[in-house]
């Protein structure tokens, strides 16, 4: 049971991905960290992260090891704990140029596979190209979207109003136009996956919704 979901920044993945998996009792993958953590490497490391050779030459040094429970997903480069430090604004900023160098998503596709084939009963991964290139065969696909409005105003309250709606909608609408513009596996829904618009609906709404679309797809199995 492999459960794709993917869609833009800030529609919900994470949180809804991470409540499906604890609701259906499945592993959880969150593709959009070990992207982070890479970024993290690079800049650890003072690899320009604006020059594609030089990140392709390191993509195969970073060691990334992705926690797959639902109620604690952690990150680790190297050993080192990243679950923190992959979210600054640092990383945020540069983790597009990163993750568009076709050396690195090669290197996690192969962790993403391996992480979905050690789950037991099954997983939910969510990121960008989840159901078009890592698992395109998956048991359910969903994409999740929501007005770019909606998302800057939950990401802003989550950032706690240090930033304002109208920055951070502009930093997402840069990042969703670099993770969809690129050559690379980008963002984008596959044909077959049912799209969910979570704008006028609560992280409940949306998560019962996805619950129910997975019951669904098992029972027809
Ligand atoms: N349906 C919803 N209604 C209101 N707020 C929501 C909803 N879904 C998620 N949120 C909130 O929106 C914020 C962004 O959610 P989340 O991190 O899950 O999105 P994401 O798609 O994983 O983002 P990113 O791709 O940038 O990592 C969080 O603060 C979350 O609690
Ligand atoms: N399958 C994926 C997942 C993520 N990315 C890149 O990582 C960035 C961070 O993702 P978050 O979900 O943590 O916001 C994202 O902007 C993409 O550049 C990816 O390429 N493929």
């Amino acid at each position: 049971m492999i459960v794709a979901i993917d869609g833009p920044s800030g529609t919900g993945k994470s949180s809804t991905s991470r409540a499906v998996a604890a609701k259906l009792g499945l592993s959880y993958l969150d593709t959009g960290a070990q992207y982070r953590a890479v970024t993290w490497w690079m800049l650890r490391n003072g690899v320009d992260v604006n020059d594609p050779l030089a990140v392709a030459d390191c993509a195969g040094k970073p060691v990334i090891v992705s926690g797959t429970d639902p109620a604690a997903p952690a990150i680790s480069v190297d050993g080192e704990d990243v679950t923190g430090p992959i979210r600054t604004q640092e990383v945020t900023a540069a983790v597009s140029a990163v993750s568009a160098v076709p050396e690195v998503r090669t290197r996690m596709v192969e962790v993403q596979r391996a992480a979905a084939a050690a789950a037991g009963a099954g997983i939910v991964v969510e990121g960008r190209d989840i159901g078009t290139t890592v698992f395109p065969r998956a048991t359910v696909k969903i994409f999740l979207t929501a007005s770019a409005e909606a998302r800057a105003a939950r990401r802003s309250g989550e950032l706690g109003g240090t930033q304002s709606v109208a920055v951070t909608q502009a930093a997402l609408a840069k990042r969703d136009a670099a993770d969809s513009g690129r050559t690379t596996s980008p963002l984008a829904k596959a044909d077959d996956a049912i799209e969910v618009d979570t704008t006028d609906l609560t992280l409940e709404q949306v998560v019962e919704r996805v619950v129910n679309l997975v019951e669904e797809k098992r029972t027809a199995l």
